[in-house]
């Protein structure tokens, strides 16, 4: 392992006359660091002045073949010490806020002057000289600062509460730099040390004294200030050879009233208060933004009325009810609509063939997943904010008849993380059964946590299941369908409350610059598709998905899903087809038994008039004098022996199809298209859109191209 050095590296450190500070100072001269030796050279209690200290210890680097310079300001007016540095050295990359001083007495007996002058010490002169330097740091896009706080602010001391004070100060002072400076490559990071010091030099015993020597918790120091280390706003205590990161744990806490219009009282407050303040469970939240999320998600609940996935977290697993009514929410929220006859059975519980669609049992595992802290503790060190995931792959295999209503029970467990640089890879699969313990469902969930990766991980495993591989020729079948505008607004209803996909502001701070469709809504409207066109729409031949999420989508966007059939496997790649984006990559569906592409010729014509009557209707809203030109398409199946055996019309001012003749109007344009185009635009083999484009497919005024392809399917368009 080669040194860490800090050549061309300027540090600051305050303080730094004796004890912790001397040694920061030696350790940083040593390993190739211009230091300032900052010391006013006053007693422990802050009275007295002398450049002895400072002095000393530029002359014990120098001599060492180090670089120094002493600086004698007080703290308080940080802004000489940062000069010193720019007047001696041109520069400044690393901050210790070291110095302090101590006027310990019982709380009764802490006078205004001894409150006022620690606070002035230890708090304000770490703002004044941290004040100084961000301008600097943030030019030059690189900075570390450290604050030192102390266990007696952490956890409390007897004879310091004026201390104690001004360093819990400290931390929520570095909470706040380290927020700000994130953006510039400037981390602020906390050291609580317990060491031996002028401070401590008559309180500690000797041999205690020697056990908790400064030498053992400058490398901490120095590790934190280093350019290769990623931390930032993080408590480190340190001392006797020892370190650790200290986080403020938040209990699992209680919901203490059961719906939103309801008060909350005293006694339930009593009733709830071993709820409150057991941490067993508890998380560590990264963020002000993560503890309005977790309340927001309390607020749903409240809506929602369910509040049980808080109290069931205790052991480990998840319970979800659901009913019809879930079920049909899902199936709207992922596109399902009545002007399909055979969705009929998604959205209506009295139809005959009533099925949920299989993706909606997702959703349990999801929110399995979502509510044990496994994912934001996935890293050691590190608090994974849920702000950072993005769903980045799914598998889901059902194992047993679905049920419409009833209680499911979930268990999740992460099973890998993986490094991948730019994001770390969080593995959870998840087993879901019914109140009887039936298992019905295995999900393996993989999150993408933006830039929580380079943590020294694995970048490839072996528990990810492997997707698909997409055979090279053309698709066998396309079928699009645009989404809504209000897409996600309608399938968060299904549970996923994220505001990544609802809130401006979020996906602001996410990096995008309109909220994203959820990955499931995208996939739910995908496997639907693929069940229109090789299950015939019977969800009870579904049995397992893999896809990869690739890029996001916007609410409003077209999903186009090629599909390919090798067997019972459909692969399947969704593009957005306004740009041609692929979106799911190397998914497919797993079916029981597949119903074949060539379907009886009545369905299967429809499924391409469909695709055309689609294709049509956004040309024309996109095309406002076409739309006035044009009201009406007809679309009619010849059979083999040339009989009409149905006929559509599609009224394209107000974009319905319907069956049967026109109502009114008298045709005056035409959908035109050569008879070889046509052909192979109804098998699929040419999509409307590309036909368009090269001119193949015309819509014009009074022109009528229609020939006998039986059995395939012929169309005329008028007006
Ligand atoms: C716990 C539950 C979690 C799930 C639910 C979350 C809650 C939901 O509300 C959230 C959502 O629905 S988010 C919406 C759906 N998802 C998306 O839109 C993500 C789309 N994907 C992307 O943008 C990029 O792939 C992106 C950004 C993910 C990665 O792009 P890059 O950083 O550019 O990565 P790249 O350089 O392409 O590849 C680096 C390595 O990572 C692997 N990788 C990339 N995308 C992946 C993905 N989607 N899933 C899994 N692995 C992925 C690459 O293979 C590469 O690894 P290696 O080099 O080892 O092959």
């Amino acid at each position: 392992m080669s040194d860490l050095r800090f050549d061309g590296r300027v540090v600051v450190v305050t303080g730094a006359g004796a004890g912790l500070g001397r040694t920061y100072a030696l350790l940083f001269a040593s390993r190739g660091a211009k230091v300032v030796v900052n010391d006013l050279g006053g007693g422990r209690d802050g009275d007295g002045k002398s450049s002895k200290a400072a002095d000393n210890v530029v002359n014990e680097i120098k001599t060492r073949g180090g670089t120094a310079v002493a600086d004698y300001n007080s703290v308080v007016e940080g802004e000489k010490i940062i000069k010193t540095a720019i007047d001696n050295f041109g520069r400044v990359d690393v901050l210790i806020n070291n110095a302090g001083i101590l006027r310990d007495k019982s709380f009764m007996k802490i006078t205004d002057h001894d409150w006022d002058l620690i606070q002035a010490v230890h708090l304000k002169g770490s703002f004044k000289t941290t004040q100084a330097a961000f301008p600097v740091f943030k030019k030059q896009n690189y900075g570390r600062i450290i604050m030192t706080a102390s266990t007696s602010g952490l956890y409390g001391n007897f004879g310091q509460a004026n201390y104690s004070a001004a360093k819990m100060g400290l931390v929520g002072l570095a909470n706040t730099v380290a927020i700000e400076g994130e953006r510039y490559n400037i981390h602020c990071n906390i050291i609580v040390p317990t060491a031996a010091s002028r401070l401590t030099q008559d309180i500690m015993p000797p041999d205690l004294f020697e056990a908790l020597k400064p030498d053992l918790i400058a490398p901490v120091v120095a590790y934190l200030c280093h350019e290769s280390c990623l931390e930032n706003g993080a408590i480190i205590e340190s001392g006797g050879g020892w370190a650790g990161k200290c986080q403020i744990l938040r209990a699992n806490g209680a919901i203490l009233r059961k719906n939103l219009t309801e008060d909350v009282s005293i006694e339930n407050v009593q009733k709830l208060w071993e709820q409150i303040i057991d941490t067993k469970n508890g998380k560590c939240l990264g963020s002000g933004r993560e503890v309005v999320i977790a309340l927001v998600e309390v607020l749903e609940k409240l809506r929602n009325g369910d509040i049980k996935s808080i109290q069931n977290e205790e052991d480990g697993t998840d319970e979800f009810s659901f009913n019809n009514r879930d079920l049909i929410i899902y199936a709207l929220g992922i596109g399902a609509s009545v002007s399909k006859k055979e969705e009929l059975r998604y959205l209506y519980e009295n139809d005959a063939d009533f099925s949920p669609l299989p993706l909606f049992f997702i959703q349990p595992a999801l929110q399995a997943v979502m509510s044990s802290s496994q994912i934001t503790t996935a890293i050691p060190g590190r608090n994974i904010s849920l702000e950072q995931i993005l769903h980045g792959e799914q598998y889901l295999e059902i194992l047993n008849d679905l049920p419409t209503e009833g209680k499911l029970i979930s268990c999740p467990k992460l099973v890998e993380v993986l490094d991948k640089g730019s994001g770390a890879l969080l593995v959870t699969e998840v087993d879901t059964c019914d109140k009887n313990g039936k298992s019905l469902t295995r999900n393996q969930i993989v999150a993408f946590a933006k830039g929580a990766g380079n943590f020294g991980g694995s970048r490839t495993g072996s528990k990810i299941v492997p997707c698909g591989i997409k055979p090279s020729r053309k698709p066998d079948l396309s079928l699009s369908q645009k989404t809504s505008i209000d897409q996600a607004a309608l399938y968060r209803l299904s549970g996923d409350t994220n505001p990544l996909h609802i809130d401006p502001n979020m996906a602001a701070i996410v990096g995008y610059d309109s909220p994203i469709l959820h990955g499931l809504c995208t996939l739910g409207f995908s496997v639907r598709l693929v069940l229109a066109g090789f299950a015939n729409y019977d969800s009870r031949l579904f049995r397992a998905v893999k896809a990869r999420f690739t890029k996001p989508v916007i609410p409003g966007q077209t999903l186009k899903v090629n599909m390919w059939q090798e067997g019972n496997r459909i692969h399947f790649e969704t593009v957005i087809a306004e740009t041609n984006t692929p979106v799911i990559t190397g998914a497919y569906v797993d079916l029981k038994s597949v119903v074949e592409l060539k379907m009886p010729e009545k369905e299967s014509s429809q499924l391409q008039s469909d695709a055309i009557f689609e294709f049509i209707i956004d040309r024309v809203k996109n095309d406002p004098a076409k739309a006035k030109a044009i009201n009406a398409v007809f679309l009619y199946n010849i059979t083999k022996d040339g009989k009409q055996v149905k006929q559509w019309t599609m009224d394209l001012k107000n974009a319905q199809v319907y069956e049967g003749l026109p109502k009114e109007g008298k045709p005056n344009t035409t959908l035109t298209v050569s008879d070889e185009d046509f052909m192979e635009l109804a098998v699929g083999k040419l999509n409307p859109q590309a036909a368009f484009m090269k001119g193949k497919l015309k819509i014009a005024g009074n022109i009528m191209l229609a020939q006998k392809l039986t059995p395939l399917l012929k169309a005329e368009a008028k007006l």
